[in-house]
Parts: C-alpha cells; sequence; structure tokens
C-alpha cells in the first residue's frame, strides 16, 4: 500500500537531474552537516549552491542553525555535496522525506556519506567540546517501527531486509582516528554509541537514565534514518558527534539544556570538525570527475 509520504523512484531521479543540470560537479561525497556545523560548507571551492525552496522535491529547513542550502564544490581537491541544514522528523517531515535528499545523492553517483550532529553525552567521561566518532546508533524511532523503509521496499536502491551491523565503515573510523592523532585532537576524541530519539524535547531525568543504560554514549536527534537509508543503497557511512552538553542524569543536578547553549557549543568546536572532516575527505581513495 502507497501511504500519501511515498516518494517514488521517478522524483528522486527528477530532483537529481535537475541538480545534474545545474552544476558540472559531480560528487562522489556527501556531508550533512549537523546543528550550527554548517560553515562546513563555506569552506567548498568552487561552490554552486542552492536554496532547499528552489531544488525540485526538496523538503525544507526550519530550524535555527540551519541555513536550507545545498552546496556542491572542491574540499582539498574532492569534489563533495554538502547539505548545510538537515531535516528532522520532530519538524513534521515524514521520514521519508527526511531521508529523500540521501537516495538523490545516491543518484547523483555519491559512494560515501558523511553525517555530523549536536548531540548530549549520557557516557560519565564525555565533556562539552568532545568529537565522537559514531561506532554504532540506537534507533530508537526505528526500533519503535518509525523507519523510512516502512512501505513497498524500492530494490532499485537496496534489499527489504538490510543489515544494520557494521554501518559505520571501521576504515574510515580508524582513519578519523589516525587524522586526530596526527592532528593533536586525541585530548578531546571518543568514540561510541549514538542514539536517534524522536524529539523536539530534550530528555527527561529517567529517560536518560533509561537510554545510558541501553548503552548510548550520546543522544540527539537526526542521524539514524539518514545513515539507514544510505547504508540501504550501498553508501559508505562515516559519522561524528559533537559534543554539546551534559544531559541530566542526577535528581540534585538543576542544570537545563537548551538549543541556545548546543549552537553555541557548535560553533567553539566547528573550525575543529571541519579541519578533521577536510582531513579525512583529503584521504578518501575517489578520484573527481565532471560532467
Ligand atoms: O541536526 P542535529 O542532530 O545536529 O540537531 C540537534 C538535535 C536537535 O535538532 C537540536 C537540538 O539542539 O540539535
Ligand atoms: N535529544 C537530544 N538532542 C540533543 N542535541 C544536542 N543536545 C541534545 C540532547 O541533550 N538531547
Amino acid at each position: 500500500m502507497h501511504s500519501k509520504d511515498q516518494i517514488c523512484h521517478d522524483d528522486y531521479q527528477k530532483t537529481a537531474d535537475w541538480l545534474l543540470s545545474q552544476t558540472q560537479h559531480r560528487p562522489k561525497v556527501a556531508i550533512i552537516c549537523g546543528s550550527g556545523l554548517g560553515m562546513l560548507a563555506d569552506a567548498l571551492k568552487l561552490q554552486d549552491s542552492f536554496h532547499y525552496a528552489d531544488i525540485p522535491g526538496f523538503p525544507q529547513s526550519t530550524v535555527q542553525g540551519h541555513a536550507g542550502r545545498l552546496v556542491f564544490g572542491e574540499l582539498k581537491g574532492k569534489t563533495c555535496v554538502c547539505m548545510q541544514g538537515r531535516f528532522h522528523m520532530y519538524e513534521g517531515h515524514s521520514l521519508s522525506k527526511v531521508t529523500f535528499p540521501v537516495r538523490v545523492f545516491k543518484l547523483l553517483g555519491v559512494e560515501t556519506l558523511i553525517v555530523t550532529n549536536a548531540a548530549g553525552a549520557l557516557a560519565d567521561g564525555y565533556c562539552n567540546g568532545d568529537i565522537m566518532i559514531i561506532r554504532d546508533h540506537i534507533n530508537l524511532p526505528g526500533l519503535a517501527g518509525l523507519n523510512p523503509l516502512n512501505g513497498p521496499n524500492d530494490d532499485k536502491f537496496g534489499p527489504r531486509f538490510p543489515p544494520m551491523s557494521g554501518v559505520y565503515d571501521q576504515d574510515l573510523r580508524r582513519l578519523a582516528k589516525d587524522i586526530c592523532k596526527s592532528l593533536d585532537f586525541s585530548q578531546f576524541l571518543q568514540e561510541g554509541v549514538y542514539c536517534m530519539v524522536g524529539g523536539p524535547n530534550f530528555e527527561s531525568i529517567a529517560e536518560a537514565r533509561f537510554l545510558h543504560k541501553l548503552g548510548a554514549d550520546a543522544v540527539g536527534m537526526s542521524t539514524a534514518p539518514e545513515v539507514l537509508v544510505a547504508s540501504h543503497c550501498g553508501m559508505k557511512v562515516f559519522g561524528l558527534s559533537l559534543i554539546t552538553n551534559k544531559v541530566v542524569k542526577d535528581y540534585e543536578d538543576t542544570e537545563k539544556v537548551n538549543h541556545e547553549g548546543v549552537l553555541g557549543v557548535s560553533k567553539m568546536r566547528s573550525e575543529t570538525l571541519q579541519t578533521l572532516v577536510t582531513e579525512l575527505v583529503s584521504r578518501l581513495d575517489i578520484n573527481n570527475n565532471t560532467a
């Protein structure tokens, strides 16, 4: 059964064809920028950029800290496409809309997806400003049946029942750790499990304790659906969480998290994150081509 939100292959293809007609760039890498981390896109050379509102079929971004632009260009000589602002379920988008750009990227020829997000720390040893390489995720909405792959499977993209083990590429994680060592970033580097919740509220203390007990090191409101869809269609995936706050797990703690604080910490570390992602992209084993 097709729901009203069902998007068909032709819809993705139309958007991809439109983009291919507007730019000479042919990216092999896509980067999705999290809250406050969009400045990474500004570093692209030879830019062609498009406001989401001008791209046929694209959803609109409504969150502060997400500019709503798709930027094509070169990062250290490697052609990339960068989402300066992503879509979240809590904005009212269906998960097929949230992940729409990922399938468009696949049709553009993208082979590697890099995702970044802002997240709250559940792990005790984490500090604000830490960068966490995502080793694995817990897709809480997905476990409860909110899944972008719900509905008829599109075999042109991938299988009906995709595995989710080993989704965060081990070689890319290893490479990122080597880069962090050489850049002297190791003192604020972590590797852990990201848990996606629906949001838009931050966690209650009982919820935070529950997620921590489940094995989550950080919690946020994005990433898992995009990663799931990218992996389903055969892309390599690498993910980074910027730890913007500690999630309150103690009833004596009167600290309250807010989005402005999240954006503040993102800003403080965005240059570091940009350096890490740029270095990673420059060392990817890919060849450029243009139209
Ligand atoms: O897009 P991301 O996951 O970086 O955004 C996080 C989660 C919420 O959208 C917002 C909360 O401050 O930041
Ligand atoms: N759910 C959730 N998302 C976040 N994004 C940034 N910080 C947080 C947090 O503490 N919780």
